[in-house]
């Protein structure tokens, strides 16, 4: 990753409303040049409202916005030949064909890709002369990527980067991102895969209700959850659970298809192999795995969300 002192893209307080619903709640977010940064919640929780703001369609209540040092409203046409955007609906003309749409949105930039060579790469090879509307919904998905991508844009933004991609395309659109970062762009992109956000982000933004909750690595999020190991064994002897739960730095014990699965903390694992041994009981083909994102997600959701329970709504900072 390349980083210089100017972020790619910068968020100061950015609220944006919709009547009485409050989409975006004062999120600050800093992604530096050639970073991958992903943004995942919840639905509804004010992801592709904070992306369109960043690209400038649309006007938030407060803060503001800069990507690559520009406004992207006041400074609207100068953005558009360095950014390219990948929305949720691609708001095309229905009739426009895939090779009219790839040269349109490359007749944008100043060094756009060979849009054949990108379309092909895409799985778009034989589709060139196929209308928009006659595409299959992953094939309009791969389209989205190639306009956001076809300008050599210096940042990119893509919402939903792969939803409804079958495996193989979004290994394919994996590798192409990859790839086009090894270039130079920086990309900000939103997702509901965990594998995903833990394959491609540098960083992860975790937004519940409008606001961020926590910033960091996919492996300083797995970090943060209460347990993030598990250690799975066939117990060879009886043992008693509530004890094993009762060790510190164990979060969970529970029999899973005869392997006995315990959640718990690095510093709990020699805890826990002493414990057995000392009950006579040998912990048979012992695999011990990291707690995947999918757990950490769930975990620091679940957490704010308590913490809104006790809390009430409005008092939010002290978990910001
Ligand atoms: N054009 C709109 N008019 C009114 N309310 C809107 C509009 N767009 C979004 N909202 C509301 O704003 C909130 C945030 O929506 P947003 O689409 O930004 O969330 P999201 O995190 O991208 O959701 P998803 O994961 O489902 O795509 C939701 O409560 C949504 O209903």
């Amino acid at each position: 990753m390349t980083t210089t002192s100017a972020p790619a893209i910068e968020v100061r307080g950015l609220r944006k409303t919709y009547g009485p619903v409050v989409a975006v709640d004062h999120v600050d977010l800093t992604v530096a040049e050639g970073e991958i940064f992903g943004v995942l919640g919840p639905n509804g929780s004010g992801k592709s409202t904070t992306v369109e703001c960043i690209a400038g369609l649309r006007l938030p209540d407060a803060g503001t916005v800069r990507i690559l040092g520009l406004d992207p409203v006041a400074d609207r046409d100068a953005v558009k030949r360095s950014v390219g955007v990948q929305l949720q609906s691609a708001g095309l003309q229905p009739k426009l064909r895939v090779r009219e749409a790839l040269d349109l949105f490359a007749s944008f930039y100043d060094d756009p890709r060979d849009p054949l060579e990108l379309a092909t790469r895409l799985g778009l090879g034989e589709r060139l002369d196929h209308p928009w509307r006659k595409l299959s919904g992953g094939q309009q998905q791969r389209l989205a990527i190639a306009l956001a991508l076809v300008g050599r844009p210096r940042v990119a933004l893509l919402d939903e980067l792969s939803t409804g991609l079958d495996p193989r395309s979004r290994r394919d659109v994996w590798e192409l991102i990859e790839e086009v970062r090894a270039e130079g762009t920086t990309i900000l992109l939103v997702t509901h895969l965990m594998e995903e956000a833990q394959h491609l982000c540098d960083r992860i933004a975790l937004v519940e209700r409008g606001r961020i909750l926590v910033v960091d690595t996919p492996d300083g999020l797995i970090g943060r959850t209460a347990a993030p190991l598990v250690m799975s064994f066939v117990p060879g002897g009886t043992l008693d659970h509530a004890a094993l739960n009762d060790l510190g730095g164990v979060s969970d014990v529970m029999e899973r298809g005869g392997r006995l699965q315990v959640a718990c903390d690095d510093r709990a694992v020699l805890v826990v192999l002493d414990w057995l041994r000392d009950h006579g009981v040998r912990p048979e083909h012992l695999r011990i795995t990291e707690s995947s994102l999918d757990e950490a997600y769930l975990d620091l959701i679940t957490a704010d969300d308590a913490a809104d329970d006790t809390t009430g709504a409005t008092d939010k900072e002290s978990i910001r």
